[in-house]
């Protein structure tokens, strides 16, 4: 392909990347997969310049565009080489007008940068929420630990490590589980010892959960929870090449989740309650283009319902750690806040976790401050 060819399939693709935002469509890696399947001309070198230029502007652009001309002449603004594609030869993008809508950059769109604001992220911790980042992995305690050239450690987390970017995780699956260090830590919240009957509501494809059971020594019992069937389905296995035996799945329907799990009687119920995001950017940087504010209205309704479900799963004296990879005080500070108030007799803990600081009623993560995902993580403890 040629440069401008490789412009004008970008500019393709956030056309398709917005409008999927838009209307609650596939992911951005699905759509760039689709679109080269349909495209086998196109060559490893081109796929990724294509995609690499892609990511540069979702990254680049906290508003979701008007298309993907705009947001690529945003691009152009600050790259000659960029602008030098639009030359309107063949296959290459239209020459720029002189009155082109060109998209602004910025982290995310108003109404969520003063969100993050009204929480106390200051510009430059707003910023860092689009950086790219880094890859990490939690050692399995559970199985021997392979040697990972040119891995790092970080501080306060034993068994986290920092791999060079592009490192190939394949050769030491059951051995080495990626996982954020901002994960690793706010699942320490959780405090789950060998022995335990811990109770992991949103255990999707059960990231934390093998993190609870390499915790627990891997005895005890997990139950782990999840409404989609998908993303549970893929635990099993994992737990099996993690030498993991305590963990059990089980389906819920949704809107029918309490009673199946009304024999549950735990020492530990984990809720990483389903959230906008906003602490993951770094990883997904589209997911501002999708939220809006009725969709947050909603997640927050559905993590406050998850939270009552979840508390009446708590032996008495026993905890709820609360988690969402968000830094909306809606969906961290304030929804722990609104539990307390209903629930009269529960308790808010202090974490005191490897990474991050004390925020509101919990405790939180930034990558800005920590250089992990941001989360908001909270420890509630059950009246006696
Ligand atoms: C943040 S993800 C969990 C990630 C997982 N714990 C991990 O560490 O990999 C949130 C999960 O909540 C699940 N979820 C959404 N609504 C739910 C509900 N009503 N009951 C239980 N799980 C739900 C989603 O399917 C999703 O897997």
């Amino acid at each position: 392909m040629t440069p401008g060819a490789r412009t004008q399939a970008a500019i393709e693709l956030l056309d398709t990347v917005i409008a999927a935002a838009r209307d609650e469509g596939a992911a951005a890696d699905t759509l760039i997969a689709r679109y080269f399947a349909a495209r086998r001309y196109a060559g490893s070198k081109d796929r990724r310049a294509v995609r690499e230029r892609v990511y540069a502007a979702i990254r680049a652009l906290g508003e979701r565009p008007a298309s993907g001309r705009a947001a690529m002449l945003a691009l152009a603004a600050d790259d000659a080489d960029l602008a030098a594609t639009f030359d309107g030869g063949r296959h290459a993008p239209a020459p720029v007008a002189p009155d082109e809508p060109v998209a602004s950059r910025g982290v995310a769109p108003a109404w969520l940068e003063q969100a993050l604001a009204d929480a106390g992220l200051d510009e430059d911790e707003r910023a860092a929420l689009v950086d790219r980042a880094p890859l990490d992995v939690r050692l399995n305690p559970l199985r021997p630990a392979p040697e990972l050239v040119g891995a790092q450690p970080i501080a306060g987390l034993p068994d986290a490590r920092r791999l060079p970017a592009g490192f190939d995780l394949a050769p030491f699956a059951g051995a080495v589980e990626a996982q954020d260090a901002g994960s690793q830590a706010v699942t320490l919240a959780a405090a789950a010892r060998a022995g335990m009957t811990v109770l992991d509501l949103c255990a999707g494809a059960g990231g934390k959960t093998l993190a609870l059971a390499a915790a627990m020594q891997n005895e005890g019992r997990i139950v782990a929870a999840d409404v989609d069937r998908a993303r549970l389905s893929r635990l099993a296995p994992r737990a099996e090449a993690a030498g993991v035996t305590i963990a059990e799945t089980r389906l819920l329907d949704p809107g029918r989740e309490a009673a199946a799990l009304a024999d549950v009687a735990a020492d530990v119920v984990l809720v990483d309650a389903p959230c906008s995001g906003t602490g993951t950017w770094r990883r997904n940087p589209e997911a501002r283009w999708r939220l809006t504010p009725a969709r947050l209205d909603r997640l927050v309704a559905t993590q406050a319902r998850l939270l009552d479900i979840a508390a009446d799963r708590v032996r008495p004296g026993g905890a709820l750690t609360y988690i969402v990879c968000s830094l909306l005080d809606a969906e961290g500070s304030a929804q722990v806040a609104g539990f307390l108030a209903r629930r009269g007799g529960w308790a808010a803990e202090p974490a005191d976790l490897p990474l991050g600081r004390a925020h509101g009623t919990g405790w939180r993560l930034t990558p800005a401050h920590d250089g992990s995902d941001g989360f908001f993580v909270a420890r509630l403890r059950a009246p006696c």
